[in-house]
């Protein structure tokens, strides 16, 4: 449509085309005009659908050849709603894919995508029965439709699971998928890859019927190009462009060619050595091109978008008739040179996944049973997913904190007689005689094993070999020259005090084994002097320093680290395995096509998310029950405070697990990067949380950056409330919860807000 501004024929603007032609058009299935589909972004720009213009009349069908590579499934995917484009308008039904009125993506759609995009692990029926909940269909209605398109299709038997059937088998089912809901619009490409001449025959018979008995509007892309002439219409596409659209029979009259695959030939060949356009205009960034066949194929009727007018507005007047090619059918072709302001101003608010239904309980049913059927289906994954975070809090238990046991220690004792065979004898009255011997009766035996050593040469020459942890060794005069010193008080020399001393020497290489020797050494050391006091007859706590460490507020007087690390393992395994698994599903969901079909279908993707989340809620539920079964039951940690809060963190970290796994799956394409950045994170998140040792321990800049962390201040109030019997009331626990909720609206908003751009960039 043209109008006249100031005598020159301009084209109308693009609001204009919305309210005229929505009202003049709704005889098309489809229209598209103007397409630009630029992928990725900079310098990897790269144009793949460039000024495309198509229309498929309702009720026919319409084959869509073109060489691998020229940009059909792209197309198809913005017909459904799943891309957006840079540029130019699509109306499906008369309406934008994804407003509420064109009902696309919704059940008006039927999509089979190139690749599968079926669960592997369902089986014939089960697949077509998951479609049929999201399409709120009655299960005797899936079942009769299944019997039929088993017949139609020669599907194999409908207890088959997906993954074991042959290619083309898939392909059968995939398209039985796109038809059993019997949609107003069919987009199918490359239906018939793989399939025999006979079932391909049977196929088109069932299109050209749908299109005739129901009306059905089909767009069919193939690569077998003969068979398209079945098509009430072809478009040949080449490099993003429309080389020619119109019946099969007009293209071969108009070529005067026998075959189809002769004339696209004829039609690339001619693409290809003439020069595609003189440029017109190009105000605004946007250059016009105009080709057209005398008599040939003719396209113009679309109207121009706003990337055909400047910035300010003006129209690009259309090519003059003068630059018009003879011999070459060409449909309006407007060539982008680069990214242009203009673009933006043509790209309307759309949101290809908004449907007349916002939300839908059948179709979020149908996700959270299509989901608990995979976690069941694999037996192997199920075990892992529930009792690995139990698993891991058994084996810490086990593993990390406990006491150490049968640490040798090296014993000089030059108290002992040669002569009598070194016996280490001892009494246990007030006697003052072989106190190195009484003394070393106190040392715990499970923790230090004494091994006796003739010199102190020796001894070491064991500890540097790593036989030993250390000598304990005792002066030829231990015993008197401790009575001595007793005796002399302070007036005792040094020779006294160094005759008198139990002389050890560590190896220190080990900061909790040398640890646990001092403290075991010097607790016996004690043990030993209140003996002999209480032997004596003295007040046996005479000689303690007078240092007394009273019952602890929190705590045991022996702390367990034990106690300290169980919290931080819980919390870690269950936020990693919720991001695993999140990450995990998105992705593989995503790149298996799987997630696309069904927003196809109808689904939303906040849908998808809540069944995720009701999913993983469950998940959760059923770890953290193992993990506390462990945990307080069998290994008997403490938890002074409210179980209930306990949990409540628990599953709130598990949450923020989920949602950056969520950010990872939108983030990444590809398994291996996701696997990367969801292991390097997770180290990074088990040192810096103060997981395996105390943040207070870290240098202060570092501390401010181990309190970003999202598990840092959860771990804390889980210790609080285990450990200290705090309640939410306490700033050290409500914190934790605040921070874990804010990373998971943080997380799920910064996931929403990169497959926001990934849609339109990619
Ligand atoms: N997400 C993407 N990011 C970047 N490039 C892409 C993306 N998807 C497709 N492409 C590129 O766009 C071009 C057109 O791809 P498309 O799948 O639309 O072609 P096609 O005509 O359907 O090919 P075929 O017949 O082989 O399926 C290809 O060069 C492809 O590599």
């Amino acid at each position: 449509m043209t109008k006249d501004v100031e005598g020159s024929a301009v084209f109308v603007s693009s609001n204009q085309f919305d309210d005229e032609s929505r009202a003049n058009n709704c005889a098309d299935g489809v229209l598209v005009r103007n397409a630009y589909k630029i992928y990725g972004v900079g310098s990897n720009r790269c144009a793949i659908l460039e000024g495309l213009n198509m229309i498929v009349k309702k009720g026919t069908i319409y084959g869509l050849l073109g060489a691998s590579g020229c940009g059909k499934t792209t197309l198809l995917s913005c017909v459904v709603g799943r891309r957006r484009l840079n540029s130019g308008d699509i109306l499906v039904f008369g309406h934008e894919p994804g407003s509420e009125e064109s009902g696309i993506p919704g059940p008006r759609v039927g999509y089979m995508p190139q690749d599968l995009a079926l669960h592997g692990y369902f089986t014939i029926k089960e697949t077509l029965h998951y479609f049929g909940r999201i399409y709120n269909l009655k299960a005797d209605i899936v079942n009769a439709r299944l019997e039929f398109l088993s017949k139609l299709l020669d599907l194999p038997p409908g207890d088959r699971y997906v993954r074991t059937l042959s290619g083309g088998q898939q392909r059968r089912v995939s398209f039985a998928v796109a038809l059993f809901h019997e949609p107003e619009l069919l987009i199918l490409d490359e239906p018939t890859v793989g399939v025999d001449p006979l079932l391909r025959q049977s196929i088109w018979d069932h299109l050209v019927r749908l299109s005739v008995e129901h009306g059905t509007t089909v767009i069919v892309t193939t690569h077998y190009i003969e068979e398209a002439r079945q098509a009430n219409t072809i478009g040949m596409m080449r490099s993003g462009r429309l080389l020619a659209e119109d019946s099969p029979e007009n293209l071969l009259h108009s070529c005067t060619l026998r075959s189809l695959e002769a004339v696209f030939l004829q039609l690339c060949m001619k693409d290809y050595s003439y020069p595609h356009t003189e440029v017109v205009n190009s105000t605004s960034g946007v250059s016009l091109e105009v080709q057209q066949l005398s008599g040939g194929i003719d396209n113009v009727g679309f109207e121009p978008s706003a990337s055909q007018l400047d910035i300010s507005g003006t129209p690009i007047p259309r090519q003059p008739e003068s630059n018009q090619d003879a011999g070459m059918p060409f449909v309006t072709n407007l060539k982008k040179m680069g990214p242009t302001l203009s673009d933006k101003r043509t790209v309307r608010n759309r949101n290809p996944q908004s449907t007349a239904t916002y939300f839908s309980c059948h179709r979020l049913a149908a996700l959270v049973q299509k989901n608990f059927l995979q976690m069941f289906r694999n037996v192997g994954l199920f075990l892992f997913i529930f009792l690995l975070p139990a698993n891991q809090v058994i084996l810490s238990c086990l593993c990390i904190g406990g006491d150490f046991s049968y640490l040798k220690m090296a014993i000089v004792n030059d108290e002992l007689d040669a002569s009598q065979g070194r016996v280490c004898n001892y009494t246990t009255t007030c006697t003052y005689s072989m106190f190195s011997c009484r003394y070393l009766r106190f040392i715990e035996n499970t923790t230090i094993i004494q091994v006796p050593f003739q010199s102190v040469e020796e001894a070491l020459d064991a500890v540097k070999r790593g036989k030993v942890w250390g000598v304990v060794h005792f002066g030829k005069d231990f015993t008197d020259e401790l009575v001595v010193r007793q005796a002399d008080g302070n007036y005792a020399d040094n020779e006294t005090i160094r005759a008198s001393r139990v002389a050890i020497t560590l190896d220190e290489s080990n900061q909790q084994i040398s640890l646990t020797i001092k403290r075991q050494l010097i607790d016996a050391f004690s043990d030993f002097s209140k003996d002999i006091l209480a032997a004596c007859a003295y007040q046996p706590t005479a000689q303690s320093i007078p240092v007394t460490f009273l019952d602890p507020i929190y705590g045991q007087r022996k702390p367990s680290f034990t106690e300290y690390v169980t919290p931080g393992v819980i919390l870690g395994i269950i936020y990693f395995l919720a991001l695993a698994l999140t990450s995990a599903v998105f992705l593989t969901e995503r790149k298996s096509g799987v997630q696309d079909r069904s927003i196809v279908a109808g689904v939303q993707m906040t849908e998808y998310m809540m069944a995720h989340f009701v999913n993983q809620l469950t998940v959760l539920l059923g770890q953290t029950f193992f993990v506390y079964l462990f945990a307080l039951i069998v290994f008997n940690t403490a938890c002074h405070g409210n179980l209930a809060l306990v949990i409540f963190i628990t599953l709130l970290q598990g949450l923020c697990g989920m949602a950056f796994g969520l950010l990872i799956s939108a983030l990444c394409d590809e398994e291996t990067s996701a696997i990367q950045i969801t292991l390097g994170t997770n180290y990074t998140n088990i040192i810096m949380s103060g997981m395996l040792w105390p943040t207070e321990a870290m240098p202060t800049y570092v501390r401010h950056l181990a309190n970003l962390m999202p598990q840092t201040y959860a771990m804390q109030a889980l210790r609080n409330i285990l450990g200290r019997g705090w309640g939410i009331g306490h700033p050290k626990v409500y914190v934790g919860i605040i921070t874990s909720l804010s990373w998971i609206v943080g997380l799920v908003c910064l996931s929403l807000i990169v497959v926001r751009v990934r849609k339109y960039t990619g």
